[in-house]
């Protein structure tokens, strides 16, 4: 406060040039001269405290954390006659009734396989994303390469760049947006809990936008998360249970999200249908997760920390594979509705939706672990660790029967055998000759 008294008083010396008679020229240009320069010292001292400032506190006080803005700031190419024929191509619907979809977080675990899926089957896919260096970019360029190998594009590019987000409506009308780019992970929530409101709320909501202004407007299917359940005790977690109790920023931001959709859904007509994930995992997986380091460091007889709660208690997952989530995520963008909006203008009553995609049989991260021993033929050293107090929760359990019977969703993959293809596919991959194990 001390600072703005100088400049309140400089503030009512006249400015401004016009407010002088020109007779009383050589006086007032004196006092004119002598109040400039002591206005330029004080400008000058507190422009100087004003940086000074900055400097001192940015990097504890910043919302906006050093890596979530040098990856904001990035750059991006986009635009132009050839890059437009490209994104038209990629989003060529093959199939009699096919879609248009534009799949966000096309470069990530669940983007890449779900794009792969509809361009199988013949629907038109663009991807978009980032490439952010929350964990290993160079996967994600493989799994970039996958895609183009199959004819998907993927535009790199931000969900919250709105020019960019019009420009692709502008070339394509999308009939679905398959939307999966997300800040994941549970404890890097409070690592960095920027990027999740910049990707999980700042960035949908600039998504929705957009969707909710193009016509037609398309049909929205998009990834919420098991952990909104949070503190929920009552299994399995049905849908209706409540999620008013998240343990993380990221649940919290997951939970936002279902909200955000349902104002979309109600004001502007938007048919939107949220997926709660349940611990998704396979080939081509996240490497901050649990399955995904736990092999990496069993190989590297590093010892593996095993997470229990109070009293010995069993710490569990309702670990679900990857396929039977992209029948799930395809069952869920051809069950849904048209949108019913147009011009931003809601036509009626739009659906909303949101169901559980999980395994229905939850495994202790203990036998997590003795599965991948006996799969690399490795012994474990088994660090048991009290549950960390950084937004896990004790376990997991989805009740699917919502799904099953509007999605026709069902699972058939056990944990035995789908880490045994992931096992497969993470030997073929670090030690086939691309890259060596890190
Ligand atoms: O279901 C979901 O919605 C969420 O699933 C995962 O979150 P999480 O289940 O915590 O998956 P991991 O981080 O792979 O952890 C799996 C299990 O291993 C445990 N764990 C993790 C790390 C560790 O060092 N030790 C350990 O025992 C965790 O407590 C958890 O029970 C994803 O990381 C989230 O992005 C996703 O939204």
């Amino acid at each position: 406060m001390s600072q703005l008294k100088p400049m309140s008083h400089i503030d009512s010396a006249p400015s401004t040039p016009g407010k002088f008679k020109m007779e009383k020229a050589s006086y007032f240009n004196r006092v004119r001269w002598h109040t400039s320069l002591a206005k330029l010292a004080v400008w000058s001292f507190v422009f100087l405290g004003a940086i000074l400032i900055f400097f001192l506190r940015s990097p504890a006080s910043s919302p906006v954390p050093a890596d979530l803005s040098r990856r904001s700031l990035r750059t991006y190419n986009w635009g132009g006659p050839v890059w437009e024929k490209r994104v038209r191509a990629s989003a060529q619907i093959r199939s009699r009734n096919g879609f248009a979809v534009l799949v966000t977080g096309a470069a990530g675990f669940v983007g890449t396989h779900v794009s792969a899926a509809l361009k199988r089957r013949g629907d038109g896919v663009l991807g978009l994303d980032n490439f952010n260096d929350y964990y290993d970019p160079s996967l994600k360029r493989a799994r970039q390469g996958l895609l183009e190998r199959s004819g998907v594009y993927i535009v790199e590019g931000d969900i919250n760049d709105e020019a960019l987000l019009r420009k692709l409506f502008e070339v394509v009308p999308f009939t679905h947006v398959m939307h999966l780019a997300a800040q994941a992970g549970v404890r890097y929530a409070m690592e960095n809990p920027g990027s999740y409101v910049h990707s999980n709320i700042a960035g949908f909501v600039n998504l929705l936008e957009v969707c909710k202004s193009v016509n037609p407007q398309p049909a929205i299917v998009w990834a919420s998360s098991s952990s909104v359940y949070g503190l929920n005790t009552k299994v399995p977690f049905s849908e209706r249970d409540r999620t008013d109790q998240p343990a993380s920023l990221y649940a919290a931001t997951k939970k936002a999200g279902e909200e955000i959709a349902h104002t979309y859904n109600h004001i502007y007509g938007l048919s939107l249908t949220g997926l709660r994930f349940f611990t998704v995992y396979g080939p081509w997986g996240r490497p901050d997760m649990a399955y995904f380091f736990f092999t990496r460091d069993l190989l590297k007889g590093k010892s593996i920390p095993i997470f229990e709660a109070a009293n010995h208690g069993t710490v569990a997952r309702d670990f679900t594979y990857i396929d039977d989530i992209v029948r799930g995520c395809l069952g869920a963008l051809d069950t849904a509705e048209k949108s019913t909006g147009s011009g931003g203008k809601k036509r009626g009553p739009a659906q909303l939706r949101i169901f559980n995609l999980g395994n229905t049989s939850p495994v202790p991260v203990s036998d997590l672990v003795s599965i991948l021993e006996r799969l690399l033929k490795v012994k474990a050293k088994r660090n048991i660790m009290k549950l960390p107090r950084n937004g896990d929760v004790q376990f997991t359990h989805a009740n699917i029967s919502y799904a099953q019977m509007e999605l026709g969703y069902k699972p058939t993959t056990d944990l035995q055998s789908g880490l045994k293809k992931f096992v497969r596919w993470y030997l073929n991959y670090y030690s086939g000759g691309k890259k060596a194990v890190e």
